[in-house]
């Protein structure tokens, strides 16, 4: 099975496009946030906050309820933002917005589109993500696909989002033992129940509603991920 991943989306790319590999020079476990599903002007001065806390690998635009124009309109900043903190910037959903921002990936979810058609607009630099809720299966079609991640959840209870599947931190380290391609947990992640992921195996906990929306505000919810995940 790894013998027929595609080489070409495992190989380490200059500038932020390598945030996805394991690297022995980070922590064995990055942070990678999410957006809250809606956002407003001022969002750009918490997520600086959040990326002056700690360190942070990536970022994805998961905006809800919004068409493209308007998402592409709030990204400007955030990207900036990104850039400047070199965190990847990942965009939810739609690889076409993700080509029209030149954003550093994007995060496919099962009905979002196909891994090779984001990977043949967006080059072999782009980091593409696929969401594989607790399905192995799905997850090796990912992989095959030529997904930088994949990505298993819910681990927890979120109330981000409708999430129908249930995964559990085993199928964290079957995914790393076996396979090249890092993975991310999501779902209900706070620094107090993330430990059991990170013993798992999990590459990235990607995490939401607990840095956004978590006591002392943003940069006191990093610090604590970052005192968790050694950064
Ligand atoms: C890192 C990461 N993992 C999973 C998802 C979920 O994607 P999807 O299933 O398409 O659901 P929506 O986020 O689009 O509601 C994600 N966005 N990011
Ligand atoms: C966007 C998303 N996808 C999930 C999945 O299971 O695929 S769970 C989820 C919500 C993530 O936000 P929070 O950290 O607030 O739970
Ligand atoms: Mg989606």
């Amino acid at each position: 099975m790894t013998e027929d991943l595609d080489d070409d989306a495992l190989t380490l790319d200059p500038g932020f496009a390598d945030r996805f590999e394991r690297d022995p020079r980070r922590p064995a476990c990055q942070l990678y946030l999410i957006s809250p599903p809606a956002i407003d002007a001022g969002f750009a001065d918490r997520l600086a906050a959040a990326l002056d806390a700690g360190p942070v690998a990536a970022f994805q635009l998961r905006l809800k309820g919004i068409d493209d124009h308007a998402i592409a309109r709030l990204a400007e900043p955030v990207q900036r933002l990104c850039a400047d903190h070199e965190v990847a910037f990942i965009i939810n959903d739609s690889m076409g917005l993700a080509k029209r921002l030149g954003a550093d990936g994007v995060h496919l979810g099962q009905d979002d589109g196909d891994p090779r058609d984001a990977r043949a607009l967006l080059g072999p630099t782009a980091q593409i993500g696929v969401t594989c809720h607790d399905s192995r299966h799905l997850a090796m079609e990912a992989g095959e696909a030529g997904a930088d991640y994949v990505a298993f959840g819910a681990f927890y209870p979120t109330a981000t989002k409708d999430a129908r599947h249930r995964a559990e931190p085993s199928i964290l380290g079957w995914w790393t033992t076996l396979f090249e391609p890092p993975c991310v947990a999501i779902g209900g992640i706070t620094p107090d129940n993330a430990a059991p992921l990170v013993a798992a195996g999990a590459d990235f906990l990607a995490v939401s509603g607990a840095v956004w929306n978590g006591p002392g505000g943003e940069a006191a919810v990093v610090k604590r991920f970052a005192a968790l995940l050694g950064g």
